[in-house]
């Protein structure tokens, strides 16, 4: 299927006016979403990732630049959904159907077209036991399913995810990352903001890359991101490191416990190995970067 650019941001700045000065949040910042793309954006804290968010959904106007939908300059809210980081647009007193088919109603629905879409969702979130439960007695983790299900309900083409699973536990987080994968094979884009990598990883298309409120990749391969960043070891031994071992470890400004050397560079690993020679080795484990480190790693480069 030949791929079609659905939002067009273009040259996007945006300043915030406090009294210790004028924050530039997002600088000339040039972006698209394509048809039925994940784009994951992301960026450190305070990088403008929610500012671009709220521009792109209509919320906030930016200072310069336009945003285009669907080859159109006037932003149609209807479009593009955005859920915000930490905003769970829910009520706790009505139950999951009753908040769905509020918040479609709300959005332009007929109530039994609500509801319809309503049943759609819960099957594609793996919801629809939690039907006529009340808001409240969710678990966090469900909670937030449901709130991305809100965001949905009328359909939107675009949808802004911004730390959708942040402090969700593991089994949220994969149901979550699922149920945004099927989202995106009916057809929805979707942009997500996320601090953990693995979700990056499994859920985008093409990543982006903001630092400081400026664009720094646009276009980076998900399995690629940690290019520019050097591999870590982690050994774990079978029998315990002597004061003698410890020391000349702790030269290499390696992390060091009874029978654990973590931080090993991948220029170290062979030196490391000769010197834990004849301790016996468990396990060799390459250690997923830190997303700090993959960041700085583009803000730099
Ligand atoms: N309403 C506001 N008034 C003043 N400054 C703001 C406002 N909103 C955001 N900022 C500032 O703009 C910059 C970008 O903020 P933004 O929230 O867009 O970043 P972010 O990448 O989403 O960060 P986080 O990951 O922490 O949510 C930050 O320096 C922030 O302090």
């Amino acid at each position: 299927m030949e791929s079609s650019v659905v939002i067009i941001a273009d040259n996007i700045s945006k300043r915030y006016k406090s009294a210790e000065g004028t924050v530039n949040a997002v600088s000339d910042v040039s972006l698209t979403i394509e048809s039925g793309e994940i784009l994951g954006f992301l960026g450190l804290n305070g990088a403008g990732k929610t500012t671009m968010i709220k521009i792109l959904a209509g919320l906030i106007e930016p200072d310069e630049g336009t945003i285009e939908i669907n080859g159109s300059k006037r932003n149609s809210k209807l479009k593009v959904s955005a859920l915000l980081e930490g905003h769970r647009n829910l009520y706790w007193r009505l139950s999951v159907m009753e908040n769905l088919e509020y918040f479609g109603v709300l959005r332009g629905l007929s109530a039994k077209a609500a509801r319809q879409r309503a049943y759609e969702l819960l099957d594609t979130f793996n919801l629809t036991d939690k039907a006529g439960q009340y808001v409240q007695k969710l678990s966090r983790g469900m909670q937030q399913r449901l709130a991305v299900c809100v965001a949905m309900v009328h359909n939107p083409q675009v949808l802004l995810l911004d730390e959708p699973t942040l402090g969700i536990d593991f089994d949220n987080t994969q149901a979550l990352v699922e149920s945004i994968f099927k989202l995106k094979e009916q057809g929805t884009s979707i942009l997500i903001t996320t601090h953990e990598l693995a979700v990056a990883e499994k859920l985008s298309d093409r990543v982006a890359i903001i630092a400081k409120g400026q664009l720094v990749a646009d276009d980076i391969k998900p399995k690629s991101l940690h290019q520019n960043v050097q591999d870590i070891y982690q050994l774990d031994l079978g029998d315990d490191i002597d004061d003698e071992l410890r020391a000349v470890l702790a030269e290499l400004k390696l992390d060091i416990s009874d029978r654990k050397v973590s931080g090993i560079e991948n220029e170290q690993l062979y030196k490391v190995l000769d010197l834990v020679n004849p301790l016996p080795i468990m396990s060799l484990t390459k250690v997923v970067p830190d997303f700090e480190k993959v960041f700085l790693s583009y803000a730099r480069s």
